[in-house]
């Protein structure tokens, strides 16, 4: 049986590629969309008041299995406490928060599975063993982080960015100090880690490392092409999700 999406956020970006990449699969289909501000209707599926979240996943009875978030901290805090009450699973793609709200969301895997990922392409989970592996391998070489996003990004540096930096930091014990750009009087710091955000246009999503010891260079690049591959990525994780016990989980375990 099809798994039961409800889509939060579904009149932003990634909420729209989410209800556009379901009704193309035939193992999920969106049981409920809200938005906080009126939107028309996205694919066919209306949507309702994000603020009637609480009151429609009740009502919904069994046909919501797993919330799919990709919004901004505030209102994911609330979406989630929302579907831990209502014995919702979540998956979240939400980035930018702040210790407290991430904790708000780890806690609700206490009563249902939560799958909480910066970044639902498959590109990005090779790229951070590649990273790990690469970081571990060259000591003493510089480390700098750059991602390139499109104009509309709230968050910055971008959670992958920053995923990228606590496995550099997990593999490098010596890097600590993240520099967010530079300027004026700037040499650099043995223990730096340079981490630096790009907004322009519409990229859907670049993150390179880059790995400077004396007289090579290593980049690892990741692009992605669209965000439907981040919307694939978190169904695929919804779908794997469903039924599952309570507690964290990772997307790696979702690409096993
Ligand atoms: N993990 C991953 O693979 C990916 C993660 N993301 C992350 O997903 C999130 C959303 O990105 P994107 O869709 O591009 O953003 P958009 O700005 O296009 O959409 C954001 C959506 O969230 C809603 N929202 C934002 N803040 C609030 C709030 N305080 N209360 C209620 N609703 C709110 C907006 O509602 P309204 O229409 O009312 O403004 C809108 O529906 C970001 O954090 C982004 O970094 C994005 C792509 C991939
Ligand atoms: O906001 C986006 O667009 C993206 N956000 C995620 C992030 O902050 O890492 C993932 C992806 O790069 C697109």
């Amino acid at each position: 049986m099809a798994v039961g999406i409800a889509v939060t956020g579904a009149g932003g970006r990634m909420g729209r590629e989410v209800i556009a990449a379901a009704s193309e699969r035939d193992d999920c289909e969106v049981a409920l969309a809200v938005n906080r501000t009126p939107v028309d209707p996205v694919e066919g599926v209306a949507v309702a008041d994000a603020d009637d979240l609480p009151r429609l996943l009740a009502d919904a009875g069994h046909t919501v299995d797993v919330l799919v978030d990709f919004s901004g901290p505030d209102s994911s805090v609330e979406y989630v406490a929302a579907a831990a009450d209502a014995g919702v699973a979540c998956v979240v793609g939400t980035t930018g928060f702040d210790a407290t709200q991430a904790a708000a969301i780890d806690d609700a895997a206490g009563s249902v599975p939560v799958l909480r990922a910066s970044n639902f392409s498959r590109g990005i989970a090779a790229l951070r063993r590649a990273v790990r592996e690469a970081a571990a391998s060259l000591p003493g070489y510089d480390v700098e982080v750059t991602e390139t996003h499109h104009d509309g990004k709230v968050d910055a540096p971008s959670g992958t960015a920053l995923t990228l930096v606590d496995d550099i930091e997990a593999a490098r014990p010596g890097l600590t100090e993240r520099v967010h750009g530079r300027e004026g009087d700037a040499p650099r710091d043995a223990g730096e880690i340079g981490v630096h955000a790009r907004r322009a246009g519409d990229v859907a999503g670049e993150h390179e490392v880059l790995f400077a010891g004396d007289e090579n260079v290593l980049e690892l690049t990741h692009r992605a092409g669209s965000r439907r591959v981040f919307a694939a990525g978190a169904l695929d994780a919804a779908v794997w999700l469903a039924g599952r016990d309570a507690g964290a989980y990772d997307f790696t375990e979702v690409l096993e």
